[in-house]
This record gives C-alpha cells, structure tokens and sequence, in this order.
C-alpha cells in the first residue's frame, strides 16, 4: 500500500543556519496506522511535523504524500492534501479564536476548502461536535466558556469536521490534568477506530503514545536512533537513548 505520509532521507536547517536541527529522517506511515515520534525537548519532534504539514520544506530529501513530492506551491495538490491531512496542536487556550463562536471555529476548514459555505456548514459541524463527545449546542457558545479538554476537544472537533484520512498531533494532551488526558486519550482512539484515522503523534508521555499508536519512531538530536512497532520499541529498546528514556519515566513506589 501506498504511505499516505512519508519523508525519505529529509534534513532541514532553520534560516541562517548550517547545522541541520533534524538530519537524514526516513519513516512512511501507511493508511489507517499510526506512528508517535518521542525524544527530548529539542530532539526535532515538532520541526519533523512541520515538515509533514508542508509548514517547513525539507533542505534536503523529500517529504511524500500519497506517493507524490509534497509541494506547497502546488495549491491543486495542497487543497487535497489540507483535505486529507489536519493537525491539532498542544494548548487548546491558544490555538482557538476566543471572539469566535464555536461553530465558527469548527467549520472553519469547510469554508476555507470550499467544501460548506457557513449557512450549509451546519449539520457537519454538529455531526464534527458530537463525535467528540460535545452538545450540538456547543456551537453558539464561545472558547472561554469551556474546560481545557473541552477546548481539546473543540479543536478535534475542527481537525476531523471534513473527515481527513490523517491527524498530526503536537502534543494533544500535555496541557491537560491526568483525568481529562484520559478521556481525550479515548477519544483520539475512538477515532482511530471508527474512522480508520491515521494518527501521527508527537508525545512526551510514552503510555500515551503505547496506548495510540502501532509504531514508535525515537529522535535523539535531530537523527532517528531507533523506529519500529512501539510494544517492541519501548519494550525491549534496542538503543541506550531510547533506554534511558523509557527508564526516566517516573513510577510509583511498589
Ligand atoms: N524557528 C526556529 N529557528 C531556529 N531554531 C529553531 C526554531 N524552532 C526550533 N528551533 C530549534 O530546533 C531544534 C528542534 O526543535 P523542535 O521544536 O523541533 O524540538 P522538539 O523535539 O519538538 O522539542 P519540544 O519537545 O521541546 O517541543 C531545537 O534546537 C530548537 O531550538
């Protein structure tokens, strides 16, 4: 099968820069599985995403969608893949407009692909809002008027409203306390599930990322030491980066 997202060789130095902050990446993601990307803070997770929304441009290598070079400049090409591909990022305080109603937000990519105008928007939107768990009437109220993982949700609501095939997600449930991560957690899975969402996922919290998803690649400064399923990754690391980072993971006392 054909990977609906891949990057081959990529490297990518921010301007100005020679040193490349993330170098030689290869790894495809195949429709309907699911990939985190773990390291430490500055190993290049969030940079990796960007190349993958199109957002940076890999110096060297390439970043593939559906077999095809992603080019950002070809709007034919990136109006399927904003279709197919969606993101949701870390801080659901910030990432959504507070002077916009809910619904507004939500339908917010019907709009910009041309798919809905806002008077036939409506039924998608509140399809979008109850998937996640949310009332359709949600969608009059504003931003403030929501929990943290409320917002997460609302922003989740946002990324699946024109049913794309894949989620990137920086980080979609570190900003919120242990109970909610849980319920997001569920969802994103429910998601996966019913949906055959293809989720790639960027998390410092390995259980969440052993509970998400089928493969696990590691970055260690901007190189990938070690990628494979995650039960086998995290389970039995074959590298000692990869070893340390599953051993600083905190415990309870027995
Ligand atoms: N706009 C930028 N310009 C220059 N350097 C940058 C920029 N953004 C990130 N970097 C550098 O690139 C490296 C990788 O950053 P990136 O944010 O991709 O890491 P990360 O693994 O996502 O980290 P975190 O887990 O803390 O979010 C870091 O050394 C960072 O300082």
């Amino acid at each position: 099968m054909t990977p609906v997202l891949e990057l081959n060789s990529a490297s990518f130095a921010y301007r100005g820069q020679t040193a490349p902050v993330v170098e030689d990446i290869s790894f495809a993601v195949e429709p309907g599985h699911s990939l985190a990307l773990v390291g430490e803070s500055g190993a290049g997770k969030t940079t990796l995403l960007r190349l993958l929304l199109g957002l940076a441009r890999a110096t060297s290598g390439t970043v593939r969608f559906d077999g095809d070079e992603l080019k950002p400049r070809d709007r034919e090409q990136m109006r399927r893949f904003r279709r197919s591909v969606q993101c949701v990022f870390q801080d659901p305080y910030s990432s959504l407009d507070p002077r916009r109603r809910v619904g507004s937000i939500v339908s917010a990519p019907l709009r910009s692909l041309g798919i809905d105008s806002r008077s036939t928007a409506g039924p998608k939107v509140t399809d979008a809002l109850e998937r996640v768990g949310l009332p359709a009437d949600a969608a009059e109220r504003y931003p403030h008027e929501f929990s943290g993982g409320q917002r997460q949700r609302i922003a989740i609501a946002r990324a699946t409203v024109c049913d794309p095939r894949v989620l990137l997600a920086d980080e979609p449930v570190s900003a919120l306390d242990v109970t909610t991560r849980v319920k997001v957690v569920d969802l994103l899975h429910e998601l996966k599930q019913k949906q055959g969402l293809t989720l790639v996922m960027v998390s410092h919290d390995l259980s969440v990322v052993a509970s998400l998803c089928e493969r696990t690649a590691v970055l260690e400064r901007g190189r990938i030491v070690e990628q494979g399923e995650t039960g086998q990754v995290l389970g039995a690391p074959a590298h000692p980066y990869t070893r340390r980072l599953v051993e600083s993971v905190p415990r309870l006392p027995a």
